[in-house]
């Protein structure tokens, strides 16, 4: 594999997830792979979950790691092609990814969307810019339309409690927040479902239709109550609308999961890629409660970039 920006580039799922379940049992199998090898982390946005076990994956293999902080420590960089960099910008993106390819071997980034522009964001000029410069083996660490690493852990924790002998249903509910959301969670998220082996719902308010591309085989309804009948897993998040592009249209506070929400639901386990706005899209009774699967989530971030960084590290040799 040479890049892992969604789950396009991923041969065979069902395997991903198998090899990620084998290293959380045998963490350091492969603990010389990586020998000699550097990963680049850049991050555009703040990260807790994906910088520390990305971080944690790669030293687990072996390799060197080196993490860039772009928005405090780094120049400002500049996107745009043939801009005449007069301004505020001090770097351009070519000249810094370039650069960061020669120090790595195999290099992540984070960038999060504007949210202003549809076209914009939805084209990852930055990420393809970045990978299509540094010219090294990549992967998506959180991109403005995609959050694969979250997704792979997604799958890995739903595979691990799944009911025994049948698909399980799996529900994704949009949750109030109090400011707009990108759509790369959700987006991702729908993607990976809709390509593993689940009963996949999604619930949310009128206007919040996610970009077809993501959802296709997806059931969709308005009804909340509805969607999370019978389910076994209840993934939570908010996300902005698609169209027009970057809006909250509501913040109507009977979308936040709570106990009551579990009572039609096969004692459904509940996610959420985290950070959470506690009280506001997922109770504390829920995230403190035994239905709660949100750490255990977390907890296997680490085991997908392992997964994921040994195919980069096999694709080097
Ligand atoms: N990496 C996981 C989620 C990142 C981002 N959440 C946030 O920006 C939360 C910000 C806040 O709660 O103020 C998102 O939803 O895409
Ligand atoms: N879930 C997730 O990606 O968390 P961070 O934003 O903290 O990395």
């Amino acid at each position: 594999m040479k890049q892992f920006t969604s789950v396009h580039d991923v041969e065979d799922i069902e395997a991903l997830v198998r090899e990620a379940l084998v290293l959380k049992q045998h963490p350091y199998a492969h603990e010389s792979l990586g020998k000699h090898k550097t990963l680049g982390l850049i991050f555009l946005n703040p990260s807790l979950r994906t910088r520390l076990s990305t971080q944690k994956a790669a030293q687990s293999l072996g390799m060197n790691v080196m993490v860039m902080n772009m928005g405090q420590e780094g120049w400002a960089l500049e996107t745009q092609d043939g801009a005449i960099m007069n301004g505020t910008t001090v770097e351009h993106i070519k000249d810094a990814a370039a650069v960061m390819g020669e120090y790595c071997d195999i290099l992540g980034m984070r960038s999060f969307p504007k949210l202003q522009n549809v076209e914009d964001d939805y084209s990852e000029e930055i990420l393809q810019k970045f990978i299509q410069y540094a010219n090294v083996p990549f992967v998506s660490l959180e991109s403005a339309t995609r959050h694969p690493l979250q997704s792979l852990a997604d799958l890995i924790t739903i595979t691990e409690h799944a009911p025994k002998g049948r698909r399980p249903k799996v529900v994704l509910t949009w949750a109030p927040h109090v400011k707009a959301l990108p759509q790369a969670v959700p987006n991702s998220f729908a993607e990976w479902m809709c390509a593993a082996d689940v009963d996949f719902v999604i619930t949310h308010p009128e206007g919040y239709e996610l970009d077809p591309q993501f959802t296709n085989g997806a059931t969709i309804t308005y009804n909340q109550q509805e969607a999370l009948n019978g389910a076994d897993f209840i993934y939570v998040k908010n996300w902005s609308t698609y169209q027009p592009y970057g809006q909250v249209l509501t913040q109507d506070a009977s979308w936040m999961l709570t106990n009551q929400h579990l009572a039609n639901t096969n004692n459904a386990k509940v996610m959420h890629c985290l950070p959470v706005r506690r009280n506001v899209e997922l109770s504390d009774e829920i995230l403190d409660g035994p239905n709660s699967l949100v750490v255990q989530t977390a907890a296997n971030r680490e085991f997908a970039a392992q997964a994921v960084l040994r195919l980069l590290l096999e694709g080097l040799k």
